[in-house]
């Protein structure tokens, strides 16, 4: 062969392998994965979020990779969303495509295979659930009805901070607002708080515990077989002691049927009432024969509805402690609508506007489940140019969303009046500042949630000025976070209240 003819021949041969090159090393544009930083073997990028607090890492880690960043976390592929703009995109545009949930193991063995609300899979059984919920336990006219309850309970808190504020007793704050809190979602999920026979409330604190742990097996399943960090042991072992109680309660209902018009139901009796009710109509092999879908709902309310509003009380108190301005101002709006002589009334609350501000100021600092809860997408889907496989996780960073400079200037800073020409009413139209979430998964409890912590912190700045305590001054005052089922502080807050009306009556 010539050498023209050689020359030829290995032109082609390394045009050929190079185009063949380019064909299979790259992926094809339509498969560009987001950008993220690079995977390790088996763990992927678990060491990420395996710190203190992960949402503030996976904030630090998309400023570099951008609002859009794959993670693979064990076997598990990852997205993580961290602009309003591509929330809009997963949560509006798409929500069909991410309204899904992944099986995360303590939910598994906590909800009877996720059939309570928050983890069950889209579907026909979700669907009705979700109705279900929002029709009969979590209506305006629900929250309404429930209104004696959160009374009752705040008005026996007064009264013990009354007596607090005689001898300048120094009290946990955190402490009251999560029994206060815990108090009143026991009352209305299950009629009562205590029982002499078991500690429900001990047994779900656990089963929380265990919710917000980190399971290696919801993210390298093979090792769940092995069970190395005895999580499914306990969770078994917790929740057949839950099973026991719950199941216990509902007898005691059904035993004592609700005859008297004037007797207020719980969240057991109506979901009572529902038990002869097809549930899934659309699907015959989800039909609920027995109660544990009763069951595992009552526990979604429960551990939904007690740590979220606890925390944001708490946090809501610890802002207004470190800006005495903002408190006085609050008191003074308070004092202005409803006078020194008598207690806040829930009808009173829907006229304070500073106070709705300070509540979303609260809300955008310090959301309370940082990265929501998780999605996960039902189909293979492109959007903004990246594409995202079927069964990818999502995690969407309200907290990074909430300190986006484009929306927010001097994010750190906690500054109610920022909301003064800027209503945020969180029915998925803004993306600004998302602490329900938003769309088809959105909180199904945020009125309810919502009328709670107003209420709370209404009475409690109206009835008494707060001091900080021993050497605390409010620049000084901790506001370190602990991540887990919610972000809440880690050392509680505590503070010296003095009682302020005159002759209150708590009508
Ligand atoms: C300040 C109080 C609260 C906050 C910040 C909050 C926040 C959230 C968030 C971030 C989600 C996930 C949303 C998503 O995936 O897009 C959620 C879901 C949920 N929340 Fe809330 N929540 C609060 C109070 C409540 C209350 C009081 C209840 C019930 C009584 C409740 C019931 C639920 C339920 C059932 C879901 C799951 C909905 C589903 O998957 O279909 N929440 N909440």
């Amino acid at each position: 062969m010539s050498s023209a003819a050689i020359l030829v021949f290995l032109f082609i041969t390394f045009t050929f392998t190079y185009v063949l090159f380019k064909l299979f090393s790259q992926p094809k544009p339509k498969n560009k994965k987001p950008p993220g930083p690079s995977p390790l073997p088996i763990i992927g990028n678990l060491h990420h979020i395996l710190c203190a607090l992960p949402h503030r890492k996976l904030h630090t880690l998309s400023q570099k990779y951008g609002p859009i960043m794959s993670l693979q976390l064990g076997q598990v592929p990852t997205v993580i969303i961290s602009s309003s703009k591509a929330a809009e995109l997963f949560l509006k545009t798409h929500d069909l495509v991410f309204a899904s949930r992944p099986k995360i193991q303590a939910s598994e063995i906590f909800s009877y295979g996720s059939r309570g609300l928050a983890f069950s899979a889209y579907g026909p059984y979700w669907r009705s659930v979700r109705k279900l919920c929002t029709l009969k336990l979590l209506s305006a006219s629900k929250v309404e009805m429930f209104a004696p309850v959160r009374k009752e309970e705040l008005g026996v808190l007064v009264e013990s901070l009354k007596n607090a504020a005689l001898v300048g007793e120094v009290v946990n704050v955190s402490e009251i607002l999560e029994n206060l809190v815990e108090n009143i979602v026991y009352k209305m999920v299950l009629g009562r708080c205590h029982y002499e026979q078991f500690n429900v409330k001990n047994l779900i604190q656990q089963g929380m515990a265990l919710l917000g742990a980190f399971n290696l097996a919801d993210f390298v399943p093979w090792l769940g077989v092995f069970d190395l960090q005895g999580l499914t042991r306990t969770c078994t072992k917790i929740s057949k002691a839950m099973d026991e109680v719950l199941e216990m309660i509902i007898t005691e209902h059904e035993q004592n049927p609700i005859v008297d018009q004037n007797t207020n139901e719980d969240f057991v009796d109506i979901l009572l009432s529902t038990i002869h009710e097809d549930i899934d109509h659309e699907n015959e092999e989800n039909r609920v024969s027995d109660r544990t879908y009763i069951k595992a709902i009552l526990l979604d309310m429960i551990v939904a509805a007690s740590d979220t509003s606890a925390t944001s009380s708490q946090w809501t108190f610890s802002e207004l402690l470190r800006h005495p301005r903002v408190m006085k101002k609050l008191q003074n709006e308070i004092q202005n609508e409803v006078g020194n002589d008598r207690m806040v009334e829930e009808k009173d609350v829907k006229k304070f506007t500073y106070l709705d501000m300070v509540i979303d100021e609260m809300l955008r600092v310090h959301p309370v489940a940082p990265l929501l809860v998780p999605r996960e997408s039902r189909e293979s889907i492109t959007i903004d140019g990246y594409f995202i496989e079927n069964k990818t996780r999502v995690m969407v960073n309200a907290y990074a969303i909430a300190r986006d400079p484009t929306n927010w200037s001097n994010a750190e800073e906690f500054y109610p009046e920022r909301f003064i020409d800027r209503k945020l009413n969180y029915q998925g139209q803004e993306f600004e500042s998302i602490p329900f979430g938003s769309g088809r998964r959105g909180c199904a409890g945020m009125n309810m949630g919502l009328t709670t912590i107003k209420l709370i912190i209404s009475q409690l700045v109206h009835c008494f000025d707060w001091e900080l305590p021993n050497n605390v001054t409010p620049s000084n005052l901790n506001m370190e976070e602990k991540f887990g089922l919610t972000v809440t502080r880690a050392q509680p807050l505590f503070a010296i209240p003095h009682y302020r009306l005159g002759d209150a009556k708590h009508e």
